[in-house]
């Protein structure tokens, strides 16, 4: 199909077209377009999509719904890419020599994302923590804790004050909420929030800054300086000011890249996650 593509005149894509399933041949017609805008010179890639809190749920759904992926799954590519995205914009030789990292986990699946992250930066030779307050029974969660203890990972019973945060980690993983957090947070959280903005070393969100409305932000929350946007960014993003901003989770079917219109950019190579800015 490529060679027909490369070579190939009008007339051969039309009789491709007639050959391919939907997706495919949706596929086939984006990548004829970007051809023949290359040939003119006038190559644009369309803005990536930043999506409602709505929409962003309505995928995740659509990927364990008509997609049959588990949640065990997509949270381990998730958190994979993060320690991935996380690695490569605070490598070993940056920090000091222990290498110390917080990973603060919420109730729901982006906490489990960090737990996910926290058992590959262990993998990878940092020497993660985790502050884990309100825990699930969840088979899933409880596992995955199980995991990151057999790794000696420790996890902390309270949140030290800001300045021993600061003097004792290299960077904090703010994985507590995600695309589903809604309204004034709720405690223990409050409290949580209040230390983490507090803390001089750099914050890095996986997915959504804490404590951010999924679409609005938060002008007077958390001021990361890493953020990991999962699938594609969500809207509060357009307001991330910070220094890295990576896209990771890289499992989204070119059937749900189409449908929602994404515009996701291609990931290079094998690479798990790519940086937006
Ligand atoms: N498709 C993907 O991209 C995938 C993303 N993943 C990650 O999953 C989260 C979304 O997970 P979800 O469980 O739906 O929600 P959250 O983790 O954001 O939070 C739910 C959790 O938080 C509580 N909560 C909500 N609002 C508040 C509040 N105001 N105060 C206190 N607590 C609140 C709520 O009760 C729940 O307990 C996504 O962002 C990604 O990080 C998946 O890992 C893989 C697929
Ligand atoms: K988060």
């Amino acid at each position: 199909m490529q060679a027909v593509l490369v070579g190939g005149t009008a007339t051969h894509v039309r009789r491709l077209l007639l050959n391919v399933r939907p997706v495919q041949r949706s596929l086939v017609q984006l990548q004829a377009a970007r051809m023949a805008s290359d040939a003119a010179g006038t190559a644009e890639e369309s803005p990536i999509k930043y999506l409602g809190q709505e929409e962003a749920q309505q995928i995740d759904q659509e990927l364990f719904n008509e997609y049959a992926y588990s949640v065990d799954q997509l949270m381990e590519l998730a958190g994979h890419s993060c320690a991935v995205a996380l690695a490569k914009s605070y490598p070993l030789t940056s920090l000091k020599k222990d290498a110390t990292v917080l990973v603060c986990c919420g109730p729901g699946n982006n906490g489990g994302d960090g737990l996910v992250c926290a058992r590959h930066l262990k993998m990878f030779g940092y020497n993660p923590s985790v502050f884990y307050p309100k825990r699930t029974d969840k088979p899933l969660y409880k596992n995955l804790t199980i995991q990151c203890e057999q790794l000696d990972i420790p996890f902390l019973s309270h949140l030290p004050k800001p300045q021993l945060l600061s003097d004792g980690f290299s960077y904090i993983v703010d994985a507590l909420f995600g695309f589903s957090f809604k309204g004034e947070v709720r405690p223990p959280f409050g409290d949580v929030l209040k230390t983490l903005k507090e803390v001089t070393v750099p914050i890095c969100s996986i997915d959504v800054p804490s404590g951010w409305d999924v679409e609005g932000g938060n002008p007077d929350g958390l001021q990361p300086e890493f953020l990991i946007s999962l699938t594609a960014p969500k809207k509060c993003a357009e307001k991330f000011a910070g220094r890295y901003h990576y896209l990771g989770g890289r499992f989204v079917p070119p059937g749900i890249i189409q449908k929602y219109e994404l515009n996701l950019p291609t990931y290079p190579g094998t690479e798990p996650c790519i940086r937006l800015h």
